[in-house]
């Protein structure tokens, strides 16, 4: 599996926010996306996911298992916000998700039992979301990609806010989603202490420069 971008340019209101950029990555491989603020990791990331149209470029998911219109599709999407309900609890809200979601070909989700225990949360599942602390919050938005399968993570800032060992956790969760072969992608200030991702430089429309190890 491939996710191959080319050429990709987009617009935010009149603004052409970045240009021509293409980068392609292999299952198992993780790409992270830098630069300051305003550049426009998230702005590349909702393209990537479908959520923004490109004003030119295009992205593909080249996959055995399914033919793919739209990254999207294969993906999930890991925003700023965490997309629970606050008066339905974390189990209602991950149950929820499963059943919408379903499963990607070529993989399975794991029951919302064992994806609130992967997050470190078991025992407060019975609780509603809006209960919990910002941290616990956004673990739980984190078991969202485990209930079920995907190969795509696309993911902004996913640990903006949370401690060390939560950190350490979701690097964990994602180490293993690249050993089933799975793809990353994310937006992030923060190290993610993933071995051997690629990084993709944003540095606004000025230049960009794609490629290279981190
Ligand atoms: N809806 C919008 N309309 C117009 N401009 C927008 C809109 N949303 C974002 N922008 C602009 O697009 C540019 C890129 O924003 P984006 O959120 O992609 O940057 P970022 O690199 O993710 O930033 P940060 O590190 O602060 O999260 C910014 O200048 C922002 O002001």
């Amino acid at each position: 599996m491939r996710l191959v971008a080319e050429g990709l340019s987009a617009k935010r209101g009149e603004d052409l926010i970045f240009h021509d950029i293409s980068f392609e990555i292999a299952g198992g491989e993780a790409l992270v996306v830098k630069g300051p603020n305003g550049s426009g990791k998230s702005t590349l990331l909702r393209v990537l996911a479908g959520l923004l149209p490109a004003e030119s470029g295009t992205a593909k998911l080249l996959a055995a298992a399914q033919p793919v219109e739209r990254v999207g599709e294969a993906a999930h999407y890991l925003g700023h916000r965490n997309a629970m309900k606050r008066e339905l609890t974390v189990e209602e809200n991950l149950t929820f998700w499963k059943a919408f979601f379903g499963d990607f070909a070529g993989g399975e989700g794991v029951t919302v039992d064992a994806a609130v225990e992967a997050v470190g949360l078991g025992g407060i599942a019975h609780l509603p979301f809006g209960y919990l602390s910002a941290g616990q919050q956004r673990r739980m938005a984190m078991a969202k990609l485990l209930v079920a399968w995907r190969p795509v993570w696309i993911l902004d800032e996913p640990t903006a806010a949370l401690d060390v060992a939560a950190e350490e956790m979701f690097s964990g969760l994602v180490m293993a989603h690249l050993a089933r072969g799975g793809l990353a992608i994310a937006a992030t200030h923060q190290p993610l202490g993933l071995e051997g991702a690629r990084e993709l430089r944003l540095a606004g429309f000025v230049s960009v420069d794609a490629g290279g190890w981190a």
